[in-house]
């Protein structure tokens, strides 16, 4: 059993992850890592909880351990930045099989390794569920791209699907084999969001991209906290530019318009940027696949077809998030 004891586990841990890399004069093994800061550096933290972020039923223990670190790499790429290494604090019940540990391990270790990134160090502890709770740092090549930097008339972007992964969702708890067939996109959205690291670097470099955030909550959620308090959002996207997937569920068993699915979302882990509305063309050119979401306004709220939105996007500490009561289960 590799959780008969916390060596045991860090033995796995050395199995899978280096302990040198060159920002780490000192890596793990002591009462703290050593690194070697190369400039200016971002940092971020997020747990991925049990029954709160992931089910075991239905995330396999690689896909636990790829979208905790994934989940991370996206707040570094909200700012525009590149990551370069993490600490890992993780609660386990005690009971999971060495199977499982290895498969959490190695599917953690397979996206920082893709990354180059470092695993500085970490805590263990028994607890009620599992969790893991990452902190990573970054830096960037040029500036950080920041959230309320917006101006009226800014064009607002987005870089990935918005709503799939939310509809990923709401087909995994209905534990449906059927429907899983039906929405292979929107299952592989939640289970393995892709982050846009390259491209949110790239965007950092041209100068009429004013701000940038990684979208968790939801658009609905995430728009007001992007454009900042007394701007809001005029919405332009139509439902020919939401995924057809998420316009099929959305019909289906939510009864809303796709554009509203798309905007209600979560766990999206796409880019949401701004821009000056010069910026169009040639972003265009450099991401074909740019989805253009709509306009900054000068005043709050948020605005499809003239009429003000009232959806609610996810808030751990708010109403129940409706995933089986939005189609009347
Ligand atoms: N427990 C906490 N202690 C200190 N700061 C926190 C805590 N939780 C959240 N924050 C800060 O509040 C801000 C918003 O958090 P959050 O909504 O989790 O952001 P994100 O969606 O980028 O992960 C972040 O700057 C974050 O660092
Ligand atoms: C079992 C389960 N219930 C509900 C959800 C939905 N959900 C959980 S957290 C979350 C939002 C993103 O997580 P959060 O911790 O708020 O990330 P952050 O904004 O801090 O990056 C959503 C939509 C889920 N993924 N799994
Ligand atoms: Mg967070």
């Amino acid at each position: 059993m590799t959780l008969r004891s916390e060596d045991s586990f860090l033995a796995l841990i050395d199995r899978y992850f280096p302990n040198t890399h060159a920002h780490m004069p000192l890596g793990r093994g002591d009462d703290c890592a050593v690194l070697r800061a190369p400039d200016w550096m971002c940092l971020t933290a997020d747990m991925f909880v049990e029954d709160v972020h992931f089910r075991r039923t239905y995330f396999s223990p690689e896909d636990i351990g790829y979208k905790a670190l994934a989940v991370n790499l996206s707040d570094i790429a909200g700012m525009g930045a590149r990551p370069l290494g993490f600490a890992l604090n993780l609660m386990a019940t005690g009971r999971e099989s060495d199977e499982f540990c290895e498969g959490l391990v190695s599917g953690m270790a397979d996206l920082a390794r893709e990354h180059d990134l470092p695993l500085v160090g970490g805590d263990l502890s028994r607890g009620p569920a599992l969790a893991v709770a990452i902190t990573m740092w970054g830096k960037s090549q040029k500036r950080f791209l920041l959230r309320r930097n917006c101006q009226p008339g800014d064009l607002l972007f987005c870089l990935g699907d918005v709503g799939l992964a939310r509809c990923g969702l709401s087909v995994l708890e209905r534990d449906d084999e059927s429907l899983r067939w039906r929405f292979p996109e929107a299952v592989e959205a939640h289970l393995r969001p892709q982050i846009r690291l390259e491209q949110a670097q790239t965007l950092g470099e041209f100068e009429q991209v004013r701000g940038l955030m990684d979208v968790s909550d939801g658009l609905m959620q995430d728009l007001p906290r992007f454009v900042g308090p007394g701007f809001g959002v005029e919405v332009f996207m139509s439902e020919s530019e939401v995924h057809p997937e998420v316009v099929e569920f959305a019909r289906e068993f939510a009864g809303l318009p796709g554009v509203e699915q798309a905007l209600l979302g979560g766990e999206d882990y796409a880019l949401l940027g701004a821009a000056a509305p010069g910026a169009s063309h040639f972003l265009e050119r450099e991401f074909p696949e740019i989805l253009w979401l709509g306009k900054v306004v000068e005043r709050s709220g948020i605005y499809l077809d003239g009429a003000r939105l009232d959806l609610k996007g996810f808030d751990h500490f708010g109403a129940d998030f409706p995933e089986h009561s939005e189609d009347g289960e």
